[in-house]
């Protein structure tokens, strides 16, 4: 099969599809790859390095849409990349589709096959290509949860750690999964006091056993998180319905009565959001206010760190990745966890939340593979 990778075109997004390592082990495997020029620039990654790993380089995106089988991405497509796309062709990406009508009406019209990372699974239950970039999301939250609270940035001009004899900040997460828990490890090491919220007693379970009481736990009630809500200086937003769109939990009215200046991470705005509030940012202007309330909502977070996240995310990408270049959609068929992936094939929606969330038919990811 022939493996196109184009330059990521998102503002501030600097990963990259494969890695050179990621080609090599293509390569290894007899399939034969393009890269556009300066792909791998984000993460320092030449063309020369490319080529060494056995790419071709091609001068333009459109020349890796026109020729390509399968297109390894890391952000959704923009609309200028859904519109090269073509009938018969895979699209290995994460989509966020469930609150992105206009992308998947587009991918929809494409006729393509579209594969999207955040709903490929795996036999725990997990969703092992969303995991490697929720964990660099839920680091990356606290980080810029401590640029938020400072004055100058809108913030409370609050250390996350306080110091000896100040207290330090509360930080409340909901959703105790990937992002939650390595929000919690960061806001845990920098001392802060921490509780996390799930709605799965055996995921609270499971977290108290692993930070040992350094933090607290709880149900997550609409009373929870309005208590917790309006004691907090920061709020991490967490939460996913896998496919779907993620559930307000905050609401407006509780803005008013919140400390002022106190910082929402919105890790769940790729799926809409938790915040009635929340709104995309970029990493150009990540934050905005409302009601004395800082929100940061970027949603390709992970891109800020290229180098870290796109190893990351080529660790675990590549056997899927292999998996479709050497057998092409025979492998949605052999594997139901990669067909989970399927969001968009040929014309129909596949994925039964993204449906459900958009109001399209849905057909069944194995009767339109058989079709
Ligand atoms: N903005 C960005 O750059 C990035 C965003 N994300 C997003 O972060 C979100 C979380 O991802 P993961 O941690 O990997 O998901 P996960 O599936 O590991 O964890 C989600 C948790 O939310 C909990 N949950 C669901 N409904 C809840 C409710 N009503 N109240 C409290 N908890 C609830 C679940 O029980 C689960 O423990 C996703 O939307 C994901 O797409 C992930 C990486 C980067
Ligand atoms: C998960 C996702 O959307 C990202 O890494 O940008
Ligand atoms: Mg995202």
């Amino acid at each position: 099969m022939l493996v196109g990778v184009p330059k990521e075109i998102k503002t501030h997004e600097y990963r990259v599809g494969l890695t050179p390592a990621a080609v090599r082990e293509y390569v290894a495997a007899r399939q034969e790859v393009i890269v556009e020029t300066g792909a791998g620039a984000g993460i320092g990654a030449t063309d020369g390095d490319y080529e060494k790993a056995g790419a071709r380089i091609v001068a333009r995106a459109a020349d890796v849409f026109s020729q390509a089988d399968m297109v390894v991405k890391v952000k959704e497509p923009q609309p200028q990349e859904c519109a090269q796309l073509r009938p018969g062709q895979i699209l290995f990406t994460y989509l966020h589709l469930a609150a992105d009508r206009p992308q998947a009406e587009a991918l929809l019209k494409s006729g393509c096959s579209a594969i999207a990372y955040e709903t490929v699974t795996d036999a725990r239950g997990g969703l092992p290509l969303l995991a490697p970039m929720s964990e660099v999301a839920g680091r990356l939250a606290i980080e810029a949860a401590a640029f938020s609270l400072r004055r100058h940035a809108g913030g409370r001009g609050l250390l996350l750690g306080g110091v000896p004899g100040v207290l330090p900040a509360r930080v409340m997460i909901i959703g105790g999964g990937v992002v939650g828990t390595h929000a919690a490890r960061m806001a845990v090491g920098l001392g802060t006091q921490v509780t996390i919220i799930d709605r799965s007693l055996q995921r609270l379970r499971e977290l108290d056993d692993l930070f040992g009481g350094r933090v607290q736990t709880r149900y997550s009630t609409i009373d929870a998180i309005e208590e917790e809500a309006l004691a907090a200086d920061v709020i991490v937003g967490a939460v996913l319905i896998p496919g779907a769109s993620a559930p307000k939990l905050v609401r407006r009215d509780m803005l008013p009565r919140m400390k002022r200046g106190a910082v929402i991470i919105d890790v769940a705005i790729d799926q809409g959001g938790c915040f009635e509030t929340s709104r995309p940012t970029t990493h150009d202007a990540p934050t905005y206010e409302v009601d004395g309330v800082i929100h940061y909502c970027v949603a390709n977070m992970p891109g800020a760190v290229p180098l870290t996240s796109s190893h990351a995310l080529n660790h675990a990408t590549l056997p899927f990745g292999l998996a479709l270049a050497t057998l092409g959609l025979k492998a949605l068929v052999n594997d139901p966890h990669l067909r989970n992936g399927l969001n968009i094939h040929r014309g129909r929606v596949t994925s039964k939340p993204v449906a459900e969330s958009l109001a399209f038919n849905f057909q069944p990811a194995s009767e339109a593979l058989a079709a």
